[in-house]
């Protein structure tokens, strides 16, 4: 197995990345204050990094704008050449990466072997992107006149990224925005400022992307989050989070001096609903996988289990003996599925849901003693949709079973909540099931799958406050360009 010299030095790919990079150099924060960077898993330095003050925020924003426009009249071909090369420098530095996003974010090696073929699934439909754009001619009602739509990069971008997925989920965004033109300035997570923006920044160097076109500053959402946001440049801010901290995030984006649109991935609570005619052994493995995954820190991990009456007790049984049997521990083990929990608030608050839930009278099919930060997972059964553990976004090892009298209970269930990101059926009736599928308000639905899914080419996202917008594919074209457009009158 390797391992990268993941000391202070903080190198990647032959170069030091623990600093901010911005308008192609890597320089020092003038913040007076110091990110320690630290492996969740036991406490190692992976990284010290002064960080950004709002000088950098502008910094960054002013040499994006200055390199978009050539950035922008770079042809296709040629754009979607750096986007193929960055494709191939994730692929070549795969290790490399798996190494860091185990250290940094407490990934286990399936999760991060997972997440960087996301990244380069995505880098490379965004290769795509550049020969795809087209505008549109229409007649006028006007004589002599024609209506011309000018399908244009939006200009400026600002990408705010979380830790979960801290690669993938700044990837997702920035190399469909580089691809059709735009500018880019990433705003990555402090738990995961190198997975998250400078590794990306390194790569897209090696790629010989212009300097300016991509900047990253390392800094607390708290003391540049707003200045990221209402800063007069970017014309797009793309926020992956919480559902509170993106709802400040839009407010700041939509109610400050400069208006900007706004794509937000937020938080989920994924209901997989057990229908009496399931495969339950189909049902029991993809349960398992979307509930415990990367600890359930996934926005679209399984949270509710929602299990039609004729099978509850027969599912219970089942799925606590395959989640007894799922192996939790250190993150660099071979097969280890549930590593550490990425921070000490995230461990506080699942401490807090797991004390919530006994008090609210959820039996405890499976538990554990915490180790460090890894929590072993467990089970809540006898759920009520009441019930703090059925409300909130868990973003932990756990999850509620509930029972549903019937087939209409179940979707009453699974519709019961705020959020609406992503969900899944079980039911050997494909008819049924999509019938069923087609009544659940959420962004996607999986039929005999689990909940956690995403294929660059396929719409991603959520209703309700699980977010605005849809990233991958044709959608994400949509979303990182403008339509301009222009009548041309000719004079007679
Ligand atoms: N839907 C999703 O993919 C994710 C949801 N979450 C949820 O968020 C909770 C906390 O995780 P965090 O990463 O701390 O999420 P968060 O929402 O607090 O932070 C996400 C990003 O927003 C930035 N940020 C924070 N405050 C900001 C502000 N005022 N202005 C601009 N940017 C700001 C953070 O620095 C980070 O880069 C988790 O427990 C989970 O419930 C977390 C990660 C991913
Ligand atoms: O928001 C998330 O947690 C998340 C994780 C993995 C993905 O592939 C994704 O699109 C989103």
């Amino acid at each position: 197995m390797t391992t990268t010299d993941l000391g202070s030095t903080a190198t990647f790919a032959s170069q030091a990345v623990a600093s901010q990079f911005i308008d192609g150099q890597w320089c020092e924060g003038r913040s007076d204050r110091v990110l320690t960077d630290t492996n969740p898993f036991d406490d190692s330095v992976v990284a010290t990094i002064r960080l950004a003050s709002a000088e950098e925020v502008d910094a960054a924003y002013t040499s994006a704008r200055a390199a978009q426009a050539e950035w922008a009249a770079t042809g296709p071909a040629d754009r979607a050449a750096v986007l193929r090369r960055a494709a191939q420098i994730l692929e070549q530095r795969r290790a490399e990466i798996i190494d860091w996003l185990v250290a940094e974010s407490g990934s286990t090696r399936i999760k991060a072997d997972t997440e960087v073929s996301l990244a380069i699934g995505i880098t490379q439909e965004a290769a795509s992107f550049p020969s795809r754009v087209h505008g549109s001619i229409f007649d006028s009602n006007t004589p002599n006149r024609e209506m011309r739509v000018y399908r244009k990069p939006i200009g400026v971008v600002g990408v705010i990224s979380p830790w979960n997925f801290p690669l993938h989920l700044s990837q997702r965004s920035v190399a469909p925005a580089l691809a059709l033109g735009n500018a880019v300035v990433i705003k990555p997570a402090s738990d995961t400022p190198v997975t998250g923006g400078l590794l990306i920044a390194r790569i897209f160097e090696e790629a010989g992307l212009p300097a300016g076109v991509l900047s990253v500053v390392i800094g607390s959402g708290s003391e540049i989050g707003d200045a990221f946001v209402e800063h007069p440049v970017p014309r797009l801010i793309s926020f992956t989070g919480s559902t509170p901290v993106g709802k400040q995030v839009g407010a700041v984006a939509t109610g400050g001096e400069h208006l900007k649109k706004v794509a937000l991935e937020l938080g989920g609570n994924a209901p997989l609903v057990v229908l009496d005619d399931a495969d339950l052994d189909a049902a029991v493995e993809a349960a398992v996988t979307g509930s415990f995954l990367h600890s359930g820190q996934i926005c679209m991990a399984v949270n509710r289990i929602i299990v039609q009456a004729p099978v509850y007790d027969d599912f219970v049984e089942r799925f606590t003996r395959a989640a007894q049997a799922v192996p939790y521990g250190d993150p660099f083990a071979d097969g280890t599925l549930v590593g550490p929990v990425v921070n000490d608030s995230q461990l506080k608050g699942l401490e807090e849901k797991i004390e919530q839930a006994r008090h609210a009278g959820a039996r405890v099919a499976l538990g554990g003693k915490i180790d460090g930060r890894v929590v072993p997972p467990h089970v809540f059964v006898d759920v009520t949709p009441d019930m703090e553990i059925a409300r909130e976004e868990i973003f932990g090892p756990m999850v509620a079973v509930l029972r549903a009298d019937d087939e209409a209970h179940a979707l009453e269930l699974a519709n019961d909540h705020e959020f609406g990101l992503s969900s899944a059926v079980f039911t050997q009736n494909i008819d049924r099931g999509l019938q069923f599928a087609h009544r659940v308000e959420a962004g996607m639905t999986f039929i005999n799958e689990m909940t956690v899914q995403d294929e660059a080419h396929v719409a991603f996202g959520g209703e309700r406050n699980s977010g605005l917008g849809r990233f991958n594919g044709e959608w994400a074209i949509e979303e990182f360009t403008t339509d301009h457009t222009i009548g041309v009158t000719r004079l007679v």
